[in-house]
């Protein structure tokens, strides 16, 4: 019988030199499951998500891809496609031609009746037969995407694709990965804004110096993560007020100031006086307007477990975005296998006409 499981790992450590990459990582991603994988940068995502590509080999542990384990060959197993550090892709091709050479090296033929849909899916059809040279980054990674699907995979690992995405960008890739999971494909993704991650993950894992710190459902966070702070607007913000302090579990955070015009209430407590709270100011004909977590449930979780900031925002305060911030030093490095060839090059680079490195398999 076929295993549930499109990832299996088990104790999985990779070190480079003194580095130690990933230490003792355990993972388990089902078929269907779009599963995040989040953490400060150099947790070790990226080292991670090759070893599932067969761009590097572990030095220790068992990992088992679609129910086969995965040996110190380096080769993607059977059945998966994806990036990391950005799609290789030849720059002076189009956008239609690059994705036709990497379907004939693939063995495929290149008149493959799957790359126009491909190229629809990911909404690229427009530019089909424009030199990807002059793409942004956020077109390579929906070409990357395209490049993928032609392979049918049944596990799908990309390394922080909505990378430069603009919003109809990320509507077409949100929406292929949900259709593939939808379909029974396992999808396996970085990121570091946690607003894609909860508007596509049914589980994360949280990595912080290649450990795993925490991996499950978001629900699980939010059910289980310590107090949160909540805006509140309603109707009636003296007796929102009042009610609150009234609310055993839960607490006023003083100064929660104005929202979008309104005079908003940030509450603090766990979800069962939240509860509370709410059937209260229903049960006194208060309407409530508004009422989200002031920080997600995931960002308060990977700053609290990953060493950021594990307090609630203090009244009137900016919530804190480790998902912003940390984007900027994102590095290119090479694994044991060279993967990532031509990401961001100048219109003349050298390596313009040179083979990529199939990263999109
Ligand atoms: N080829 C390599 N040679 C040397 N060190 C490496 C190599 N690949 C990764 N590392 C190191 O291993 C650690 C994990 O890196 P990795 O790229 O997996 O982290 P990451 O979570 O993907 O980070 P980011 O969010 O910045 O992309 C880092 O300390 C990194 O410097």
């Amino acid at each position: 019988m076929e295993t549930a499981l499109a990832v299996r790992a088990r104790g999985i450590s990779k070190c480079f030199g003194d580095v130690v990459a990933l230490d003792g990582v355990d993972l388990d991603v089902a078929r269907g499951q779009v599963h995040g994988l989040v953490g400060p940068n150099g947790a070790g995502k990226t080292t991670l998500l090759g070893l599932m590509l067969g761009l590097s080999a572990a030095d220790g542990g068992v990992l088992e891809i679609l129910g086969t384990p995965v040996g110190r060959a380096l080769a993607a197993p059977d059945g998966v496609a994806g990036f990391v550090d950005g799609p290789g892709l030849y720059p002076s091709l189009t956008a239609r031609q690059n994705l036709a050479a990497l379907a004939a090296l693939r063995g495929q033929g290149s008149g493959t009746p799957g790359i126009d849909r491909a190229l629809a899916e990911v909404g690229l059809t427009d530019v089909a037969d424009d030199r990807i040279r002059g793409f942004s980054l956020g077109m390579r990674q929906r070409l990357g995407l395209a490049a993928a699907l032609l392979t049918s995979p049944r596990l799908l690992v990309l390394d922080e694709p909505a990378n430069g995405l603009d919003p109809a960008g990320k509507k077409h890739v949100h929406g292929v990965l949900l259709r593939l999971a939808a379909e029974g494909t396992a999808v396996v993704l970085s990121s570091h804004r946690m607003d894609d991650l909860e508007a596509l993950c049914s589980e994360v894992t949280i990595l912080s110096t290649g450990r795993i710190v925490f991996s499950g459902p978001l629900g699980k966070l939010a059910a289980e993560n310590r107090e949160l702070d909540y805006r509140l607007l309603t109707s009636d913000p003296r007796a929102a007020r009042e009610l609150a302090a009234a609310t055993p579990g839960m607490r006023v955070v003083e100064h929660g100031g104005q929202w979008r015009g309104a005079e908003a209430l940030v509450v603090r407590g766990l979800v069962p006086a939240l509860d509370d709270l709410v059937a209260r100011l229903v049960r006194d004909g208060v309407a409530v307007r508004e009422l989200a977590p002031v920080v997600s449930p995931l960002e308060a979780a990977f700053l609290a477990l990953t060493g950021g900031r594990d307090e609630p925002a203090e009244p009137g305060e900016q919530a804190p975005h480790a998902a912003h911030t940390a984007h900027a030093a994102h590095t290119t490095h090479a694994t044991d296998a060279a993967h990532a060839p031509q990401n961001h090059q100048d219109e003349d680079s050298p390596q313009d006409e040179q083979e990529p490195q199939e990263a999109a398999r």
